[in-house]
């Protein structure tokens, strides 16, 4: 999405943040250590209701999907992979509380629904986030499992994020903060990347390529459909549009990846979209 401010009034600034050995979830947020309660209002959780650290000071992996049903699929799946004692049907929406969002944890796994687009997920990365903090957890690896549009990559595919882009192919995240605009970085972790692309390697039929994946604010007109309420373009531009993603190394599109590769990489997670194309 283009800017929302005039070139002359946008002071651009980069938040920057490596990966460290040992690495805590961190906040960035010098108002949090002073608050008396946090309330994580869209999960339904908060400092004084819940034992944050008993109930999730031993989670590794979040497993993030747009759609609440693939999120409890998946919970299911691990539950069964995982052998765990308790029954399967036993695994509970931990974010029943609230029907913004849908939180299944499997022993150190937790699988969490975030809707569609940027808005809905970086309302969830926020909680999710301040409650990994809270929790004292470390050495979090966090996988978006979603769905996409391949760009020139077999139906099917699966497609690795190594670089989260905008629309105009840019490794960036723009947030818009007060009436600036902040660019954030999204590199992602390229050690994970190869890591679950050795993992694909070992399943038959499997297609799988590492790509970079970009990010658009709207599935119509944002990744060139003909087929919206409102359409401006001709088949033509579309075609180029894609072709000169394809040429910038986009292998798919889809609508969270820019947010979540900038947030998870401010705040110490190693991150990794994970698509079907
Ligand atoms: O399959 P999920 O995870 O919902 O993600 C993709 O599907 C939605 C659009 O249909 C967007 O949220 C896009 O990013
Ligand atoms: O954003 C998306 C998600 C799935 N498929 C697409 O073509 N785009």
């Amino acid at each position: 999405m283009a800017s929302i401010l005039p070139a002359s009034n946008k002071p651009m600034r980069s938040d920057q943040n490596t990966y460290v050995g040992k690495c805590f979830v961190h906040v960035k947020n010098p108002y949090l250590d002073s608050m008396d309660e946090d309330i994580l209002y869209h999960l339904d959780l908060g400092t004084k209701t819940h034992n944050l650290p008993a109930m999730f000071g031993d989670v590794k992996f979040v497993c993030v999907g747009g759609s609440p049903n693939r999120m409890k699929a998946f919970a299911l799946f691990m539950h069964k992979e995982l052998r765990l004692q308790d029954r399967g049907e036993d695994v509970k929406d931990i974010c029943a509380g609230t029907d913004r969002y849908c939180m299944y944890k499997i022993g150190p796994v937790l699988s969490i629904s975030h809707g569609m687009g940027i808005p809905s997920i970086s309302i969830m990365l926020h909680e999710l986030i301040k409650l990994l903090h809270h929790a004292q957890c470390c050495d979090v690896t966090i996988i978006r499992m979603g769905t996409s549009g391949g760009i020139g990559v077999a139906p099917g595919s699966v497609v690795i994020t190594d670089t989260a882009v905008d629309s105009f192919f840019k490794p960036r995240f723009e947030q818009v903060i007060l009436d600036n605009i902040v660019t954030r970085s999204t590199e992602l972790d390229k050690e994970l990347a190869e890591e679950l692309f050795n993992c694909s390697r070992e399943i038959p039929n499997f297609p799988t390529l590492i790509g970079h994946t970009m990010c658009t604010y709207d599935f119509y007109e944002g990744q060139g459909r003909l087929d919206g309420a409102l359409c401006s373009f001709s088949r033509e531009k579309k075609v180029d549009y894609l072709k000169r993603a394809y040429i910038a190394g986009v292998r798919n599109i889809e609508m969270e990846s820019t947010v979540f590769a900038a947030m998870c990489r401010l705040c110490g997670l190693k991150g990794k979209p994970f698509m079907n194309a």
